[in-house]
């Protein structure tokens, strides 16, 4: 009933042979073929096909890992002390933002959480300082779509501070359906640029009176397909929310190359990146994308392609605190290295035409 299969059964000659083979699938129709004249055994059958998806399932595997750790992208590995320093983050209760004030309390910095929602901003400030033993963490509320909460946000920050080393500016929208801001901005434009460009501005003093200090401004791959619509910068003709997401992250490389160009020789530095693709809430607005259906659906591709939240925050920390940077401005980052941005000639005007817009609807200047 039972039949025994020693070793002596297994054509070891035949197997050398078969994986010595020119692939896999060919090998796998001469064994249909051959196991249907019985020219093979059956054990030389169950060997050789143990043996065959055995490796590639393990190739599979090795593959997997090696795109995997490619896709997690560039190391800050740089070790510093960042006590008695002074950072601001925008946008930091969660993602990109709450990871990269994670590390600069690690490293012993003063950190200014500027959060629209006081309540999860505490919560996160909580967090830190448990992992962290860092006392120094302080939640505040700033909403990026509202100037008189960023003027708010700012005179309460000098009252308290009178340095600042370390601008961040992170907080970020994505995708989300035609909304204007409090003062009747797009949205994407209003929080991703121009709630950025008077924060930043109402902060310059500080700024120069630390000097050395940075500002990183987290902009997108997607400044690349991103278009300044000198005729419609607010989107008051047509509105679509992906071109009003790359134009809002083209305006931060414009800004970033602007106001690096207006602070030279003042010893603050200003310079833009890519975080790459990170797994993050940014896609909330996302059709399918930001759904929980397909979340669960793209789950392994995710796993693999998808930057961890810690290595999204990799290229911020790098342009915020690597020593090598110290005298390095108006530049581009991407996986903790300089990247080439689209070309100049265009994107100096398109810088000026922005730089006087943002003046006027802001209302400051420098
Ligand atoms: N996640 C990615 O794949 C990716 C890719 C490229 C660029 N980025 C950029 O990285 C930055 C961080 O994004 P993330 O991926 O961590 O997303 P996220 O959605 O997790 O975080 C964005 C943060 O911005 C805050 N925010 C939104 N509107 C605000 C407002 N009006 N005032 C104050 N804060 C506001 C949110 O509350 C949140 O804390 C963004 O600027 C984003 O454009 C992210």
């Amino acid at each position: 009933m039972f039949q025994v299969w020693t070793f002596q059964d297994v054509d070891i000659a035949r197997i050398k042979k078969w994986v010595r083979g020119p692939d896999l699938a060919s090998r796998h129709l001469k064994l249909v073929e051959s196991r249907s004249s019985g020219e093979m055994s059956a054990p030389t059958d169950y060997l050789f096909s143990t043996l065959a998806y055995g490796s590639a399932s393990a190739l599979s595997v090795i593959g997997i890992y090696f795109i995997r750790q490619y896709m997690q992208g560039g190391q800050f590995t740089t070790k510093t002390d960042e006590t008695g320093r002074v950072a601001i983050v925008t946008g930091c209760n969660q993602g990109i933002g709450k990871e990269t004030v994670l590390e600069l309390a690690r490293r012993g910095a003063t950190v200014y959480m500027a959060c629209r929602d006081l309540k999860k901003c505490e919560d996160a400030r909580r967090e830190i300082i448990e992992a962290t033993n860092n006392e120094n963490i302080h939640a505040r509320e700033l909403d990026l779509g509202s100037m008189k909460s960023i003027r708010n946000f700012a005179a309460g920050f000098k009252k308290e501070q009178n340095k600042l080393h370390i601008l961040i500016n992170n907080a970020g929208i994505m995708d989300c359906p035609k909304m204007l801001t409090e003062d009747g901005f797009e949205m994407q434009i209003g929080v991703n640029h121009m709630g950025h460009f008077l924060l930043t501005l109402l902060l310059l003093d500080l700024l120069k009176s630390s000097a050395p200090s940075r500002v990183v401004v987290l902009s997108s791959i997607a400044h690349r397909f991103g278009r300044i619509k000198r005729d419609d910068l607010n989107s008051e003709k047509s509105y679509d929310r992906k071109m009003a997401y790359c134009q809002s992250k083209l305006a931060n490389i414009l800004f970033t190359r602007e106001l690096a160009k207006r602070l030279r020789g003042t010893g603050v530095t200003v310079n833009a990146l890519h975080p790459g693709v990170v797994n993050t809430e940014l896609f909330r607005n996302t059709p399918f994308l930001g759904s929980r259906f397909g979340k669960l659906l793209l789950a392994p591709f995710i796993w693999i392609f998808i930057k961890t939240v810690r290595n999204g925050a990799q290229t911020t920390l790098y342009a915020a605190l690597d020593p090598s940077l110290e005298n390095v401005s108006g530049r581009y980052f991407s996986d903790c290295k300089p990247k080439h941005v689209g070309s100049a000639p265009q994107y100096d005007e398109d810088a000026e035409f922005l730089w006087a817009e943002s003046e006027k609807w802001t209302g400051v200047n420098i």
